[in-house]
């Protein structure tokens, strides 16, 4: 194809969105360009899902191993658990080698061409990449921007990445901290509490909104406080956030009301580990020759195609993707907006259906969701004149989960009281991240509880629990 273009595609930014936007573009046959000026693979391969997993799979286990009390319920008895910390942050790395290998090999493969260097707009249909060994423009029929998230450190907080820092530092584990605080208890700070805390280090997590987790659906939030929070060595202040942080030994951290921005005290503790949340990477791309704001947080404003807006408008043959986008922070979430901006690019219109795209905090035991929380799908349903109503199930009446006797747990099903349709399924319980998908399937069709409600579900598995949730809601 090509038609004058040094490329059919340009895509800024080897990140999950770039990577899964590049190998669908080669299968629909555009020839490819790929700028990363970083870690290929991105923050997700190399300082998020990737090594911030491998953690939790090494400190789950030394979690489980230790829980001498369910490991006797079970007739096993172990005396010592020992870990070696470095070699749990080796785990990590030698992942992070192992996939951010592969992914750059898949794309070698596939004969993407890969260009290292800063990619930046330079007018339509052409890029301009500044490396060490110069500067050069390509041109490329589309362009794909999919430059990612950076962690987002609030005014007065002091990242030296030993003593305070965020989770780019703190997925290398290097060090165990006696005392860590933890600012935020988003995804970030609730998974790495469930590192930390198993660990053995003694947490402070520290909240400004007026409850833990404030993004989960509030039953959920309530019960994974419960058990993943209250009988932990975690200590909560909610309500209160963190008004400066200074770096050393130790961390000082002054503490303010929220609401009042009232001192309320100042702590010392050993470590900081900064979470409360990622802003896009959205500077120096260049977006000013086209005529391009960002919106009024930093993001690439797009519309259902994802094709970039000018005022409002569509600027031409311009995409972007992923975290940049704003929509929803998720590796997988950004890849699959890749591969609708790229069917939209050879002409297949497609929109991204957010409403049945899952997340999972991968804490032990997990969280996950699908579609709208109860709060949420309350005001839709005020705004659009119908009702809703709720079913849950619990994992204390599953038999798998009273086998393996981990029955903390619970399914809830959101859904329209008049057609059945299912709106937010939410999931806090063992293999709770991989329960949702079918959950998720059912958004995707925009299937009733009646109907999912005739689905047989083997016996005995977890995914009875949502199967049990789906027959509550029909009785
Ligand atoms: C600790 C942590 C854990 C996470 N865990 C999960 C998880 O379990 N599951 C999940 O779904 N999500 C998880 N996420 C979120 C996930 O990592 C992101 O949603 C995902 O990486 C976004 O992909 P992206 O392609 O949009 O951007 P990124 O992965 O950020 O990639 C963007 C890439 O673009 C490059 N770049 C930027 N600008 C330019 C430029 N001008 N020129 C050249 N290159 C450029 C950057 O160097 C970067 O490599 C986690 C995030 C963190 C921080
Ligand atoms: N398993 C996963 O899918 C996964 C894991 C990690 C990260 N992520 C992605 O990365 C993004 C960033 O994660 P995150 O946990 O940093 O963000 P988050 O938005 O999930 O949570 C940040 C929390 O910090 C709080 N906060 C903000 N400023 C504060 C302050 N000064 N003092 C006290 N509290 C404060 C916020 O109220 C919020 O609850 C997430 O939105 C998610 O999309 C996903």
């Amino acid at each position: 194809m090509s038609h004058g273009f040094d490329y059919d595609l340009i895509i800024i930014g080897a990140g999950v969105g770039g990577h899964g936007a590049a190998l669908h573009a080669v299968s629909c046959g555009l020839k490819t360009a790929i700028i990363e000026a970083g870690d290929m693979g991105g923050t997700c391969v190399n300082r998020g899902c990737i090594p911030s997993k491998a953690l939790l799979a090494a400190s789950g286990r030394v979690r489980e191993l230790r829980n001498t009390h369910h490991l006797k319920s079970l007739g096993i008895q172990i005396d010592h658990v020992a870990f070696d910390r470095q070699a749990i942050a080796d785990h990590a790395g030698n992942l992070v080698s192992k996939i951010q290998g592969d992914l750059t090999n898949s794309l070698k493969r596939l004969k993407v061409d890969i260009i290292r260097g800063w990619g930046k707009i330079a007018g339509s249909q052409k890029v301009t990449i500044n490396s060490d060994s110069g500067e050069k423009t390509i041109t490329g029929k589309d362009i794909i921007l999919s430059p990612g998230s950076v962690p987002f450190v609030p005014p007065g907080i002091e990242v030296d990445g030993k003593t305070v820092f965020t989770s780019d530092q703190g997925v290398k584990l290097p060090s165990l901290p006696e005392w860590v605080a933890i600012i935020g208890s988003g995804y970030i700070g609730l998974e790495f509490s469930d590192i930390y805390s198993a660990l053995g280090c003694e947490i402070t997590m520290i909240e400004a909104l007026d409850q833990l987790m404030p993004g989960f659906d509030r039953d959920i939030a309530k019960l994974a406080e419960r058990v993943l929070i209250t009988p932990r060595d975690i200590e909560t202040k909610v309500g209160i956030y963190a008004k400066r942080i200074i770096p050393g030994s130790p961390v000082v951290i002054e503490l303010a009301d929220f609401k009042t921005k009232k001192d309320i005290e100042v702590m010392e503790v050993d470590a900081c580990l900064v979470a409360t949340g990622r802003i896009p990477a959205t500077k120096n791309l260049g977006l000013e020759t086209l005529g391009v704001e960002l919106d009024r947080r930093n993001y690439i404003p797009v519309d259902d195609r994802l094709a970039v807006l000018s005022a409002g408008e569509v600027v031409p043959h311009l995409w972007a993707i992923g975290d940049a986008t704003g929509k929803m922070m998720l590796a997988h979430a950004a890849s699959a907006q890749g591969i609708v901006a790229v069917e939209n690019i050879v002409g297949r219109s497609r929109v991204v259906d957010y409403r049945s795209i899952p997340a999972a905090a991968f804490t032990h035991p997990e969280v996950s969701y699908v579609g709208l929380t109860e709060a949420a799908a309350k005001e839709l349903a005020q705004a659009e004149g119908f009702t809703i109503a709720t079913s849950k199930s619990y994992f204390k009446g599953n038999s798998k989960a009273l086998a393996e006797n981990e029955a903390d747990g619970i399914a809830k099903v959101v859904y329209r009281q008049d057609t059945g349709e299912v709106l937010g399924v939410h999931i806090f319980g063992m293999h709770a991240a991989d329960l949702i998908h079918e959950a998720s399937a059912a958004i995707a069709h925009r299937h009733a509880v009646q109907d999912l409600a005739h689905l047989v579900h083997a016996h005995p598995t977890l995914s009875e629990v949502l199967d049990e949730a789906y027959k509550r809601a029909v009785v």
